[in-house]
């Protein structure tokens, strides 16, 4: 097969028009300038369903929303990269969120219900607080599920993109709702390890590597020990996260985003030395972060 004539596909949360779709659209575009290689958008109805999809070969690519500016990690999609394994980090893009609330009602005062993706729902928190105290929030797998019911129904309301409310012909009740203005979401562009992809994708200078570990034991100086490692070696921690190992209470999991390329001769050596305190370790690769401000 022709290196750069088969057409990837690229697995995104759907249904068309979530912030997801717009960081795909950035990336497939940027693909095509920097590559010449084309691919084609899959939604898939939650986040995990697009992980798994390119897991299971589905598609050879996934985008997947990592972490807001106002609210923090994304948990489906770090506890999905926790779960399936031998998937891949290929790039880091950082998309600018403003979000809007429409609605079919005349004025806030017709609205009942706020539908809206969990994550778009707290970086509205004080908004909603604020001008729509007694509705009922409810969350749904995305920002744009919900918008279908809209026209029906003149009590609901949703949160998303002025460019979903344009793309589904809906009016805008009020727009920039986010509680804080800089509002940004990163998120990871992902393949399987050692794909093919791999090789197909534009070279970049690998800036981050991305990592997760359970350690052994819930003993004193069992996390100290793994930083510790990264600080003797001069490598800088941009993040760290714990999630629950889900296994029991007060047993975590840690995501580290470090700022070293994994191919480095520090970085070999300080991910080696890891494995002494580490029980589980997943490598999630180097990348690079590309800016999706000047879209
Ligand atoms: O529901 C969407 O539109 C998404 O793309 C998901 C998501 C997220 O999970 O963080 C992405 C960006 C925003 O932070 C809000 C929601």
């Amino acid at each position: 097969m022709g290196k750069n004539i088969m057409t990837l596909s690229v697995a995104h949360l759907g249904p068309p028009g979530t912030y997801a779709e717009q960081a795909t659209i950035f990336y497939v575009k940027w693909l095509s300038h920097s590559s010449g290689l084309e691919a084609s958008l899959r939604p898939y109805s939650s986040i995990a369903q697009s992980l798994q999809a390119l897991a299971q070969g589905e598609t050879q690519l996934a985008v997947v929303p990592v972490e807001n500016s106002i609210e923090g990690s994304v948990t489906m999609t770090m506890d999905t990269m926790w779960q399936l394994d031998s998937l891949q980090i290929q790039s880091a893009l950082i998309l600018p969120i403003a979000h809007a609330l429409i609605s079919c009602a005349d004025s806030l005062d017709g609205i009942k219900t706020v539908y809206s993706h969990p994550q778009a729902l707290a970086q509205c928190q004080g908004w909603l607080r604020a001008f729509l105290p007694n509705v009922q929030l409810i969350p749904s797998n995305s920002t744009t599920e919900a918008l279908e019911k809209l026209e029906y129904d003149l009590s609901i309301g949703a949160i998303a993109s002025s460019r979903a409310a344009e793309l589904y012909n809906l009016p805008i009740l009020a727009s920039r709702i986010n509680d804080y203005a800089e509002n940004c979401t990163r998120f990871w562009v992902i393949s399987q390890a050692e794909s093919d992809i791999t090789h197909q994708l534009p070279l970049q200078k690998l800036t981050h590597t991305s990592i997760a570990f359970s350690v052994p034991a819930n003993v004193p100086g069992a996390l100290l020990k793994t930083l510790q490692v990264f600080a003797h070696l001069d490598i800088n921690l941009s993040r760290i996260e714990s999630r629950p190992t889900k296994r029991s209470l007060g047993e975590y999991l840690f995501f580290i985003d470090l700022e070293a390329d994994v191919n480095t001769p520090q970085m070999k050596s300080a991910l080696l030395e890891l494995t002494t305190y580490t029980e589980v370790l997943k490598i999630f690769g180097s990348y690079s972060v590309l800016s999706a401000n000047d879209q």
